[in-house]
């Protein structure tokens, strides 16, 4: 059969992918699996049991309702029953207090996080560790940011977020992701979405690893309205592909299911592979997506455009324009305005900002901050270019001609909720206690004597 055009685009070469965001999709491993005229037969085909997946109430908008139905082998019930985790993972944090995190306004950054090697292998589940975050998991209002650096895939286990969303950003090592919707190969340079309460199951088929992970609660990612922007731009929605039904039938004596609930690990054993959907069909369900498709826009004249231009995805408040969580993305792009500062502005921002880089450097920052390290800016803290990045900037003057910046994909996870920092974070051997050294040597321009000869020529 001739090649479809999508099968020669790259993200194709290995799995094949359903597309769109937010779509209702269907997919069957096996051709009839799926039944037709209704969700939950009194005999389902094949022998198959139905099971529903809410990812919102029963009851919240359609427009804002998720819910896939899964026709699999046995019901993912079948399972003894949980208990707390041995060894207890202790680096997961889902609700945010002063038991568990400290706050500072203090501008942080962290050098990259080194991937565990030697003896002790450590998979994506152990590698997981919460940087900051605020609100609760359990009033379903919220997010947590972590980071993980691992070495090995994860093996006869599968892990359940009942606490929220997480959306994955890997920044070395690819991710093999096994879902009960099917497969997503995950490079990085591309993102992940697990929704709430899928199980999944990481492999690291390259080995060390290393990534960020956004978690939200309460609330899913949706594309940023676009405004007078257009119809088009940004994250498309055919570019978001999503598993294809895959299956594996068969016992697995010992498989273990974990379960993170209220940011504690909780184990249950089961003789089977949680792997066992042969269809299903809904709204609700794991996706990636290319950064690279991203289709960013700039200003064209003069000054510099707010980051929110190039929002990829965005969980909303209740507050309309306020953002739970935006994932903004920094990527290659023309700058051409004229007679502007054009690498980001200094400001203070009512919202705190995460940032993390995935390759090449970042606009604002000469040194300092690495690929797969990271910065913290919180609510009103002042931050902006280094000495560096100024002082080359005013160098250039007004003859800065149009410039392409390449190689490079810094991002930013954005909340209106103040973040509290997990004490292994601010303590952590790789923050860079000197960070603020890089904006002291900004020094005064002013020149009083031009404002002298001006006031004389008046
Ligand atoms: O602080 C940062 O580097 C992120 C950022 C980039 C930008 O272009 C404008 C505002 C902003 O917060
Ligand atoms: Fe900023």
């Amino acid at each position: 059969m001739a090649a479809q055009p999508d099968q020669l685009d790259s993200s194709f070469n290995d799995l094949d992918y359903l597309s769109g965001f937010g779509n209702s999709l269907e997919s069957e491993a096996i051709a009839g699996a799926l039944p037709r005229g209704q969700n939950s037969p009194l005999l389902c085909p094949y022998g198959l049991y139905a099971e529903q997946i809410s990812g919102t109430s029963f009851t919240a908008p359609r427009k804002l309702n998720h819910r896939s139905w899964m026709y699999r082998i046995k019901p993912s019930v079948t399972h003894e029953p949980f208990a707390p985790r041995s060894p207890s993972h202790g680096k997961l944090v889902s609700e945010f207090n002063d038991s568990n995190s400290v706050t500072t306004p203090t501008q942080l950054r962290w050098r990259p996080v080194d991937i565990p090697d030697g003896p002790t292998p450590t998979d994506f589940v152990d590698g997981l560790f919460t940087v900051c975050g605020a609100g609760s998991s359990f009033l379903r209002h919220g997010y947590a940011i972590h980071m993980y650096t691992a070495n090995k895939s994860m093996e006869n286990c599968a892990l359940c977020n009942a606490d929220g969303d997480f959306l994955i950003v890997p920044q070395k090592g690819r991710l093999w992701i096994t879902t009960e919707c099917g497969k997503l190969h995950v490079s990085p340079g591309e993102i992940a979405v697990l929704p709430q309460g899928f199980r999944f199951s990481v492999e690291m088929p390259d080995g060390p690893s290393r990534g960020y992970v956004a978690e939200i609660f309460g609330t899913h990612f949706q594309l940023p309205d676009l405004g007078p922007i257009g119809a088009n731009g940004l994250a498309a929605s055919r570019d978001f592909l999503v598993p294809k039904a895959w299956f594996e039938d068969g016992m697995r004596p010992g498989y273990t299911i974990v379960q993170k609930y209220g940011g504690e690990l909780f184990t249950a054993k089961q003789d089977f592979s949680p792997f066992n959907v042969v269809a299903w069909h809904g709204n609700y369900a794991p996706y990636k997506y290319d950064l690279s498709k991203f289709c960013p826009y700039n200003t064209v004249l003069v000054d510099h455009s707010d980051p929110s231009i190039n929002t990829v995805l965005t969980a909303p408040t209740d507050k309309p324009g306020v953002a739970l969580l935006d994932f903004v993305i920094f990527p290659p792009r023309w700058l051409v305005a004229e007679h502007t500062f054009r690498p980001p502005y200094y400001h203070r921002n009512c919202m705190s900002e995460f940032m993390g880089l995935i390759h090449g450097g970042y606009e604002a920052k000469a040194d300092g901050f690495l690929p797969g390290g990271a910065s913290l800016h919180s609510c009103m803290t002042p931050h902006g270019p280094d000495t560096k990045t100024y002082e080359a900037t005013i160098a250039l003057g007004d003859e800065a001609k149009p410039h392409k910046i390449n190689n490079t994909m810094a991002f930013m996870f954005e909340s209106c909720l103040m973040p509290r920092i997990c004490l292994w974070a601010l303590n952590s051997p790789f923050r860079d206690h000197d960070y603020y050294q890089c904006w002291i040597g900004l020094k005064s321009h002013f020149k009083l004597e031009d404002a002298a000869v001006q006031n004389a020529q008046i």
